[in-house]
């Protein structure tokens, strides 16, 4: 754990940097808003992890862009199932999803931020009536030795009458839009990459290890005082199924090219969706689809907003590379996990890039 010193703000205030953001709700948008001159020390990551955002590698040969309307022409699935074997992640335009259905989840994210600490503080941890709805700030404080900028909301979606009663009566109606929105679009592109991988029926249980839960969250990056110095989120791959993205247009989404291993930027594209392979899917397709590193970059100019959804298996179910995989005597690369323990090994320690999907190595 990083040391909790105190910083000096002002000539006359001292507070405490964890205890300010973190136990006491402010977050890092709290800070932020101290109007700080210097990023404070708890937030200074390694050379090694810091962004090096001025090169032009990184905003060339970007991820594909792929144009949902020819849904069913078999080149666009063959563009999907590509993207996510050799990217991991893709843009989607045409996708269904109304646009005024994506501005005002984006607008209902600043409202939702924009609330006091004590009104956000009624849905963090300690205060939640439920472990289902979550603000927070970086993403695993206690386990982290740099913390991250950035603050979160997270909503597990358990059913309609939860959410209406649980979720902040300040964004769920748009939230809850923006989810069934997206319904028939990530059941088409579950489809097609099943497709791709001969899997022609999806049945129960297939149906339920590939979409069974759906998590949403809103994050916030306020605008950062030492950008260079610091991280929105670190490395990382999710352990979704599949991730859709919703960033607005500010940009600092890196995805990790691994063929190079250079970072290369996302450019934000009006009306699009990103979307990207999360470890549970790498999992059942024996490693053919990637769920690849990703990470955000923290910047000193704009207070920038993304909400993904993820797609997942249910906690309950176990998952394991697909039995068609193996069917040719391909070995399997992963054993079988309960997914709410591969989950929680996730959420148990600070972001460590690729890290995670050992816990499901054969
Ligand atoms: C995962 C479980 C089983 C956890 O159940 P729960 O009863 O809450 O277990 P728990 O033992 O209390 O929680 C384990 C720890 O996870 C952490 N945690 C729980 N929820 C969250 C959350 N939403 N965000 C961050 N950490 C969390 C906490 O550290 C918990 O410990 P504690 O601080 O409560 O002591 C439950 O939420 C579930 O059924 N989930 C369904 C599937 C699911 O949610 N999958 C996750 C997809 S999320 C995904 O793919 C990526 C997420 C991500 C990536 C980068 C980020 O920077 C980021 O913030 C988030
Ligand atoms: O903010 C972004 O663009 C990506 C966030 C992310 O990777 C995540 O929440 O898992
Ligand atoms: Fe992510």
């Amino acid at each position: 754990m990083a040391p909790s010193i105190s910083i000096s703000i002002t000539n006359s205030n001292s507070i405490n940097i964890r205890d300010f953001v973190v136990n006491k709700g402010h977050g890092v948008k709290g800070l932020a808003e101290l109007g700080l001159k210097t990023l404070p020390c708890q937030y200074i990551h390694p050379p090694q992890e810091r962004f090096d955002t001025g090169t032009p590698e990184a905003h060339h040969n970007s991820i594909p862009l792929i144009d949902m309307s020819r849904c069913n022409d078999p080149e666009v699935a063959e563009a999907i199932c590509k993207a996510a074997q050799k990217w991991g992640f893709f843009q989607i335009v045409n996708h269904g999803v109304p646009m005024h259905v994506l501005e005002d989840v984006k607008d209902a994210t600043h409202r939702f931020f924009g609330l006091s600490a004590d009104e956000k503080k009624k849905y963090s941890k300690e205060q939640s009536v439920t472990n289902n709805v979550r603000y927070g700030t970086s993403f695993t404080p206690a386990c982290e030795k740099a913390l991250e900028w950035k603050d979160y909301l997270s909503l597990l979606f358990v059913s309609d009458d939860e959410a209406a009663s649980q979720w902040p009566p300040i964004c769920r109606n748009q939230v809850m839009e923006y989810m069934k929105g997206s319904e028939i679009i990530v059941k088409k592109l579950l489809e097609m990459l099943m497709n791709g991988l001969n899997v022609k029926e999806i049945d129960e249980t297939k149906e339920s290890n590939l979409m069974g839960s759906k998590r949403i969250n809103l994050n916030y990056y306020p605008i950062c005082p030492n950008p260079d110095l610091t991280v929105g989120v670190g490395r990382h791959s999710d352990v979704s199924t599949l991730t859709i993205l919703l960033q607005d247009d500010i940009g600092g989404l890196y995805v990790r090219n691994t063929e190079t291993m250079k970072w290369i930027h996302v450019p934000p594209v009006s009306g699009s969706l990103v979307v990207n392979v999360g470890d549970a899917l790498q999992i059942m397709s024996n490693g053919k689809y990637k769920s690849v590193e990703h990470r955000v970059s923290a910047n000193g100019i704009r207070n920038r907003i993304s909400v993904p959804i993820f797609v997942n298996p249910k906690a309950s179910d176990i998952i394991g590379p697909l039995p068609e995989m193996l069917q040719s005597g391909e070995k399997p690369l992963y054993k079988h996990v309960l997914y709410s323990d591969y989950v929680k090994h996730f959420f148990r320690k600070a972001h460590d890039g690729k890290a995670t999907i050992e816990f499901a190595r054969a």
